[in-house]
């Protein structure tokens, strides 16, 4: 039985780094499975018990240079609320008081105090800049040599020390010094971009309150949020944060939901509504039911995912992954070509072909191309998640970016999907009501929206007691009633099962005609005709018009009748597939993909198959009802305009990525270029490097505050 550690890795901002920390434990024996996130600073590692100890594990990412800490684990469940998640969630201290920021006030320092001797006494000569050099250079050099040791030849650390060692013997000590100053600074500024990036996340979790008032026998207690189980009873005062994830039993008022679906205007909550931990009650007090722990409400689910996110890596990434790996030890090769080849085949002076291959070197740190992936896809995904947004990973934007067309289910997805019965048409001469409550009986069983529907209208009537209710997906319900088998489904299914007259088919016709649905309650013959009506979203025609303009084709699949389909599709302007039973519309998807990639929308409760068969599958609902784990994006807001600006958000993603891969190799290629001809030296090319990880991680950063709604809509 492997055991599973969790720590809190600090000083680790960039990937290069987690790689090296990952690449350094799973050396050790009996590691099974490593995984680092440099978002979440989270280290796991999964190992054969009693092989490596835990204290093993911990010292070597120390030898690294890294700081570590165990995060306590409660019977090998991560409990939400331990002490080191707290630290998780703290910000990270202040630049000058972590082991960075300390390099660079030393080496800025030494610096100083050299260029002021040189300056003062001429006569001084070197020794100062070597003094300050060294300095700086020592720990550099100790990380090298402990990332040796855990069989990482090649680090920047590595590049760095042979650079700036090399420079000191040539007699270049000025420059040494500079060199390592500005190594240190780019370190320092890489991390201060990363902890911006880490606000996002934390912003989510700071959200939930720590402690909630439960009621207990009239009696009110404060306890810790997390110890709240299912069935407890919280009492929410006005102005306060809602501590787990509820319904509510009494009391209405305004709930700002913001928080969780990034909708800003408050939203009227009353008895029976659910409510999410994190959102502010605004006005009277209320009463919640708990029905969710802690550790699977919506926001910490939400966490969970955008956490996760990092693992699932888009194909850009993938490729640049690679190309980094032998990226490093390529240039190594190229600088030891560079200081022979020109001194031994041509005659030309050592020194300066020492001097340019040991430049070369610093070129090596492939940290700016490394980083400008994931700095992007988080900043991406906590900005969409912080609107309602939620994506799984880079895999997911980066298909998402390159989406042809989007099928849209129809129930729920282009209407609200809360239709309501308009017309009760008995067959039989027997009253309406009859009717009514036999099929709120069958349909009780049913979560779809038609049974929803057909069950509210019989409120308060008593329902007739049935039997062995069953699903037939696509089609409808039946059940046992009186010895008899008593079917609610679409007027095709029951003019299948040969129940329909040709006389009823046609009234119900005339009802679909009108743009409703209509469903035949029947048992061997049918007994009455039950039309419902679901309204379009307000927002349907402006997300086709959105839609359109970024060149995607909207398409409308649905299981209900050509004719109230077609009714919508006119009304939207777009193609529609109907009649689809839930296999129909997995195969229709899959013969769009092969028009290019597809996105499917859907609200995930009788669409699960078509979402899976979709290039992207988007679940849409409103917070807790959302299936998120069933698809490959959600909408948390409930509203469909937020399908366009998904894709936006994934282009402009894309974007900066391209962008951002130009600026790193683009200045690689320059100062390869002006390095190998003699133009650039030393410090410039550490500068550049530098310079081109904090540009790429600033232009990255800047998606953080993208309003994907807001987004540019491209005509
Ligand atoms: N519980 C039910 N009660 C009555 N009729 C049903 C039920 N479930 C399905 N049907 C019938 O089958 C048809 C197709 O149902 P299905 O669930 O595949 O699609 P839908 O969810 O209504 O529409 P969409 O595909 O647009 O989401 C419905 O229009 C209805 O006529
Ligand atoms: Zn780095």
């Amino acid at each position: 039985m492997p055991d599973t550690h969790e720590w809190l890795v600090t000083g680790m901002d960039c990937p290069s780094c987690a790689a090296k920390i990952k690449g350094a434990v799973g050396q050790l024996p009996g590691i099974e499975t490593v995984e680092i996130s440099v978002m979440s600073r989270k280290l796991r590692v999964t190992a054969t018990a009693h092989a490596t100890l835990p204290a093993d594990i911990e010292s070597r990412v120390k030898s690294l240079g890294y700081g570590i800490e165990a995060i306590a684990q409660a019977g090998g469940v991560p409990n939400p609320h331990t002490e080191a998640d707290e630290h998780a969630t703290q910000a990270d201290a202040p630049w000058y008081r972590t082991g960075k920021g300390h390099l660079v006030l030393l080496t800025a320092a030494l610096l100083s105090v050299a260029w002021g001797l040189a300056l003062l006494l001429p006569a001084s000569g070197n020794w100062p800049f070597i003094v300050a050099c060294l300095a700086g250079l020592i720990p550099i050099a100790l990380r090298a040599f402990a990332a040796i040791r855990a069989g990482q030849p090649f680090s920047i650390e590595a590049l760095m020390t042979i650079a700036a060692t090399g420079a000191l013997f040539i007699g270049a000590a000025q420059e040494a010094a500079l060199v390592v100053f500005l190594f240190a600074v780019g370190e320092l500024l890489e991390g201060v971009a990363v902890s911006h990036a880490r606000d996002g996340i934390r912003a989510l979790s700071t959200l939930v309150p720590k402690t909630a008032l439960r009621e207990k026998n009239d009696m009110m207690e404060e306890v810790a949020a997390a110890e709240l189980v299912p069935g407890d009873v919280v009492i929410v005062r006005p102005g306060d944060r809602i501590p787990a994830d509820g319904k509510i039993i009494s009391g209405t008022g305004g709930v700002d939901e913001s928080p969780v679906t990034g909708e800003s205007m408050p939203v009227t909550r009353g008895p029976g509504d659910p409510v999410f931990a994190g959102a502010i009650n605004n006005e009277t007090a209320l009463r919640v039911q708990v029905t969710r722990a802690a550790a699977d409400n919506t926001i910490a689910r939400i966490i969970r995912l955008v956490e996760q996110a990092e693992d699932s890596r888009a194909p850009t990434q993938r490729f640049i992954d690679r190309f980094s790996r032998w990226y490093m030890p390529a240039i190594v090769v190229l600088s030891a070509l560079v200081v022979a080849i020109p001194p031994l085949l041509f005659g030309q002076a050592w020194s300066v072909w020492v001097y340019r291959g040991l430049s070369l070197l610093l070129i090596g740190c492939p940290c700016a191309l490394v980083i400008s992936v994931p700095a992007a896809i988080a900043s991406a995904l906590y900005a969409g998640a912080r609107h309602g947004l939620l994506m799984k990973g880079g895999a997911v934007i980066e298909a998402t970016a390159a989406i042809k067309t989007v099928a849209l289910d129809k129930t729920g997805t282009l209407t609200m999907g809360q239709p309501e019965v308009t017309d009760i048409l008995c067959l039989d001469g027997s009253p309406a009501a009859e009717a009514l409550v036999l099929a709120a009986a069958v349909e009780k069983a049913s979560n779809h929206p038609l049974a929803q529907a057909i069950v509210r209208k019989a409120e308060g009537m008593v329902l007739p007691p049935v039997q062995d209710s069953r699903a037939i997906p696509g089609k409808g319900v039946s059940a046992v009633f009186d010895g008899q088998i008593v079917t609610v489904a679409s007027p095709r299914h029951a003019m299948q099962d040969g129940a329909l007259s040709s006389t009823a088919a046609a009234q119900a016709t005339v009802l679909e005609s009108e743009g409703k649905t209509v469903v035949v309650l029947y048992t061997s013959t049918a007994l009455a005709l039950i039309g419902l009506r679901d309204e379009p979203r307000q927002d349907a025609q402006e997300t086709i018009r959105q839609l359109r303009s970024l060149g995607v084709t909207p398409i409308i699949l649905t299981g209900d009748n050509q004719r109230t389909a077609e009714a919508i599709a006119g009304l939207l302007r777009t193609e529609y597939k109907a009649e689809l039973l839930p296999e129909q519309k997995q195969q229709t998807i899959r013969e769009l993909t092969a028009r290019g990639p597809v996105m499917m929308v859907g609200d995930g409760i009788n669409d699960a198959p078509a979402l899976k068969q979709a290039t992207v599958g988007v679940a849409i609902g409103s917070g807790t009802d959302v299936a998120l784990e069933t698809a490959d994006a959600a909408i948390l807001r409930n509203r469909i305009t937020d399908i366009p600006a998904l894709i936006r958000l994934a282009r402009s993603t894309m974007g900066n990525i391209r962008q951002n891969v130009s600026i790193a190799l683009g200045l690689k290629g320059i100062f390869l270029v002006t390095t190998i001809i003699g133009m650039t030296g030393l410090w410039l090319a550490i500068m550049a490097d530098t310079g081109a990880t904090v540009l790429v991680t600033l232009n990255a950063l800047r998606l953080l505050r993208t309003n994907p709604a807001g987004l540019a809509q491209k005509a």
